[in-house]
């Protein structure tokens, strides 16, 4: 007679059906015919776990550390269907974990890390407390509906229904009994090191490439690679200077009691941090000291005619804050982690950035580098190349595809710096670590060549005609309705769900806790911001032209990146809702563009 490995009582950790999660459980029984475990979650929900999807604790992390080593990570693809709610302060549902299908039960994925138990923020209790209704009726459904259900995993919701208040709250309390979860180091594959190493080496090369390029008379593909420099010209010691007193001097105004202190959305610990949001603040006053220093005598076509320095200084730059990054994660409390940014790997780990939330006192390094910095040094940077444009095309104003870029792209920066608050719930300042990559994207790729449009302008200049205009500015407004929008829902969302402007909106619940939007413009695609985004990467590229390939660098960039991003956001998301997650695909089938992809 085979005996139980686990006994009554036992906690153990639990995979939760239908995702790769593991979550801590207490064993309440074993049938040995059925070899099924009877195990309740910190929420107080029961389930029956097959032999194989319970485990130790203690040899979970060595489970995870051996299993990932494997190459290429299998994806757990649950169809099992989560209920799809009517948001409102009457009625709705409360965050429920759907019953996994006989496929769920039979994907084998693994662990993909440690997480925490099921953890709500204060929002989404509240606006779960008002779901109980639904719940209910749901709860029934599912039960009435035991093929489904019940095929290898029996969802058993007794507890639930009787307190369902203390069910959605129990897991807080508990959390902060036991502290916060850690991420289990994850050692990358063969694809994730090479992928690393490529990407290190690849963007710094590409920027010198493009820049070099963007330099020549006539920048067209016939031309490329351009001719190489010597490498010691694109060091400038005034150059270095002149970026440092610029970040420094952002990090100043960053930390100036000037402006609002938001809050971030709760961590793993449950902890929130708090952010200066004074981007505005910030812009006015760098405008005011740039108007200051040209009042003064500085010639700002020095921007356009060291170029290249400035970049090279500012990748140097970036190289040793990576350093930093790299050698302080080396001190961070586990908890400090990012999931996945943790690999134990000296090059991954570099590139990705081990911790979540770096900061030096008040000063979040991650916030800051990707909102300050480089996003109002774009505006500085193309300010320069209008003026440059003027001076070399005897010009009395800047042409009007000049005028347009530097617009639309003032109104692009204008506008996340105003709504500074919004980037809080982005994916990078929710799951990426800060490493060298993120910092090299925030401080050389974003100004030097987001700025490329205006720099081909300087030398190229590209007659306008009426429908070109027309689209362009259409394509702008369209574009940047939708990306503000869509961004301030998700937003006002994560921040407080019961909010009453949101009331008409359906999300469905997650065993999180936190719920999915399903309707209004995340019902629309499963990224309407992107969609904006890119109506807007359209439009600055439009007025360029189309001569040379060098303008539409951004809207081609962004495609990638976009759909890179969407695929990192398509793993988190399905480690961290699981089914709920496939559900949300199902119920919103299109990524990006509506019926196109
Ligand atoms: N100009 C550029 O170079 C550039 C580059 C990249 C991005 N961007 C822009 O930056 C902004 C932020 O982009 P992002 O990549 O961080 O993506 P995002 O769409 O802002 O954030 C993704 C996160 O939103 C949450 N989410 C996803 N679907 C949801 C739903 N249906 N309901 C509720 N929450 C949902 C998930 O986080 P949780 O569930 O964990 O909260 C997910 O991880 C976008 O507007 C993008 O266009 C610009
Ligand atoms: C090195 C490379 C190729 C990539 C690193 C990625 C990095 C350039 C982007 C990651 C997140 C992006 C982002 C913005 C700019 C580009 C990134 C830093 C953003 C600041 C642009 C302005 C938007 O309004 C925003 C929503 C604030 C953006 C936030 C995300």
């Amino acid at each position: 007679m085979p005996t139980a490995r686990f006994q009554e009582g036992d906690k153990v950790m639990g995979r939760w059906p239908g995702s790769s999660l593991y979550y801590e459980v207490q064993v309440l029984s074993f049938d040995a015919a059925s070899r099924l475990y009877t195990v309740i979650y910190k929420d107080k929900t029961e389930l029956e776990l097959k032999e194989q999807d319970v485990m130790n604790i203690s040899s979970f992390q060595n489970r995870t550390r051996s299993r990932s080593r494997s190459p290429g990570r299998r994806r757990s693809r649950s169809r099992s269907p989560a209920r799809t709610t009517r948001r409102s302060s009457s009625r709705s549902a409360v965050a429920e974990k759907p019953p996994p299908s006989d496929r769920d039960a039979k994907v084998k994925d693994g662990m993909e890390g440690s997480l925490s138990p099921p953890q709500l923020n204060k929002g989404d209790q509240n606006s779960n407390k008002t779901q109980d209704k639904d719940n209910n009726a749901d709860s029934k459904r599912a039960e009435a509906e035991p093929d489904r259900s019940q095929s290898r995993y029996n969802l058993r919701r007794r507890r639930e229904d009787a307190a369902p208040e203390a069910r959605l709250q129990q897991p807080q309390e508990k959390r902060s009994e036991e502290g916060p979860a850690a991420p289990v180091p994850v050692p990358p594959d063969y694809r994730g090191k090479m992928g690393s190493v490529f990407w290190l080496l690849f963007l710094p090369v590409w920027v010198l490439f493009v820049l070099l390029q963007a330099g020549l008379k006539d920048p067209s593909l016939t031309n490329f690679p351009p001719p190489l420099p010597p490498l010691e010209s694109l060091w400038d010691p005034q150059a270095v200077g002149l970026v440092f007193l610029w970040i420094l001097f952002q990090a100043l105004l960053y930390v100036l009691p000037v402006g609002k202190l938001s809050e971030g959305v709760p961590l793993r610990s449950g902890q929130r941090l708090k952010y200066r949001t004074n981007g505005f603040f910030a812009t006015a006053a760098s405008a005011a000291a740039v108007a200051a220093a040209v009042y003064l005598g500085a010639d700002l076509t020095y921007i356009h005619s060291h170029f290249l320095q400035l970049a090279a200084a500012s990748f140097l730059l970036s190289v040793l804050l990576g350093l930093f990054l790299y050698v302080r994660s080396g001190h961070a409390a586990p908890e400090e982690l990012a999931v996945g940014g943790n690999s134990g790997n000296v090059v991954c780990d570099f590139s990705k950035g081990r911790e979540l939330n770096p900061r030096i006192r008040n000063l979040d390094l991650k916030f800051f580098c990707e909102m300050r910095p480089g996003l109002i040094g774009w505006c500085l940077i193309n300010l320069a190349l209008a003026l440059t444009e003027m001076k070399q095309q005897g010009l009395q104003a800047p042409s009007y595809p000049m005028i347009l870029v530097t617009l639309f792209q003032l109104l692009y920066v204008l506008d996340s710096l105003w709504n500074e608050e919004a980037v809080l719930t982005s994916m990078d300042l929710l799951h990426e670590g800060f490493g060298f990559m993120l910092a090299f994207g925030d401080l050389v790729w974003v100004p030097f060549t987001y700025s490329l449009q205006a720099f081909y302008l300087v030398e190229h200049p590209s007659p306008l005609n009426i429908p070109v205009l027309a689209a362009s500015v259409a394509l702008q407004l369209v574009g940047y309705y939708i990306f503000r929008k869509s961004n301030s829902e998700k937003n006002r969302f994560r921040r407080d769900p019961s909010d009453p402007r949101l009331s008409h909106l359906k999300s469905i619940p997650t065993a999180t806790g936190r719920s999915l939007l399903v309707s209004g413009w995340w019902g629309m695609v499963r990224h309407p911001n992107y969609l904006g985004d890119l109506m807007m990467a359209l439009a600055w590229s439009l007025p360029c032209g189309f001569s040379h390939l060098l303008p539409w660098h951004y809207l081609i960039h962004f495609m990638v990146l976009l759909v890179h991003r969407d695929s990192r956001i398509t793993t988190v998301c399905r480690r961290t809702y699981g089914s709920a997650w496939d559900e949300y695909c199902r119920t919103v089938p299109y990524r990006i563009v509506p019926y196109l992809y």
